[in-house]
């Protein structure tokens, strides 16, 4: 069973700074954990091209893909080989993936310029809009939790190197056998970091299960805007925010039409502390979970998701 939703809009580029933030604290990150951003700067033919060269690689023979396959967390993910739920005993998701990381490092792997003209270069330029945006997104999160602006960037979350996207295609039914028909695009899971935008080609499928603890689940489906960000918080704003902020359980359906998005993920730099906020704790709320590095908490995430 499930619902259509209506999820909060926020304008990136509201001149009403503070009524903004009021609405991220209460509508968009309170009750839901998921909202749409419009008006982010990330321009729609930038966007086209995105999706266009993710095709382009994804309809490549899978030996070819597999010259890139997963290094450093950079790279292709074949069919099946993650499962973001990993309660599951079924196989992997049925999807395949290209991770791009941070621009900084050096140890994205990109496909030959010959073979994909001038798919590294709008990978790159998407990575910097995208990083610039969550920037900014990150500014007026700051202020709904009454911190400073540049609260994020003072405790270090916004070091170089940072930021991870993750290209996904959904091949249709009929590209998959017939016992992967109950297998999910995306098992059941929330993201890790602090925030993911992500941006679907409008094919429905992403569903959100807002009680997490709840039974049954009830899961909503979220219809896509064009042009709009889906943004959802991710556990370690959650976990920052001693769980006032939500990271939303979220899904993508069992693939009927192919379906192509791309996920956005911000993630605190490998050296920052996450720790609840005072503001968010009191004696009678005491922190729900001890300070932790980033990159611990995010390698044993990781480290979970691939299928063994
Ligand atoms: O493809 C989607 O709509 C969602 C993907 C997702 O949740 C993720 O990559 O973490
Ligand atoms: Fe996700």
């Amino acid at each position: 069973m499930s619902n259509a939703l209506q999820l909060p809009i926020i304008d990136l580029a509201s001149p009403d700074r503070f009524s903004t933030a009021n609405s991220i604290r209460q509508q968009a990150c309170i009750d839901h954990g998921f909202f749409y951003l419009v008006n982010h700067g990330v321009d729609e033919e930038l966007v086209k091209k995105v999706f266009e060269q993710s095709s382009n690689f994804f309809s490549f023979p899978i030996e070819e893909k597999m010259k890139l396959a997963i290094k450093n967390h950079r790279g292709y993910t074949a069919l099946y080989a993650e499962k973001l739920d990993t309660t599951l005993t079924t196989k992997g998701d049925s999807k395949e993936t290209f991770y791009v990381g941070p621009l900084a490092d050096g140890l994205n792997q990109w496909p030959l310029e010959e073979d994909l003209p001038s798919w590294r270069s709008t990978m790159e330029t998407y990575h910097q809009k995208v990083l610039s945006a969550g920037t900014k997104l990150l500014s007026l999160i700051a202020l709904s939790l009454k911190l400073d602006e540049d609260f994020f960037g003072k405790v270090g979350a916004l070091n170089e190197p940072l930021g991870f996207i993750r290209l996904l295609h959904y091949p249709g039914s009929g590209d998959l056998d017939s016992s992967s028909e109950e297998v999910y695009g995306a098992s059941a899971h929330s993201d890790y970091g602090m925030i993911t935008l992500l941006m679907t080609d409008g094919v429905p499928g992403l569903q959100i299960c807002r009680e997490k603890s709840k039974q049954p689940q009830v899961w909503e489906d979220v219809p896509s805007i064009s042009g709009a960000f889906v943004v959802n918080i991710g556990d370690m704003l959650e976990r920052w925010t001693n769980c006032l902020f939500r990271s939303t359980l979220h899904r993508v359906l069992p693939p009927r039409q192919e379906r192509y998005s791309v996920a956005s993920f911000m993630e605190p730099s490998k050296d920052c502390i996450v720790e609840c906020l005072g503001s968010c704790c009191s004696e009678a709320c005491p922190p729900r979970f001890p300070p932790i590095k980033a990159s611990d908490y995010l390698e044993e995430r990781l480290r979970l998701t691939y299928v063994k």
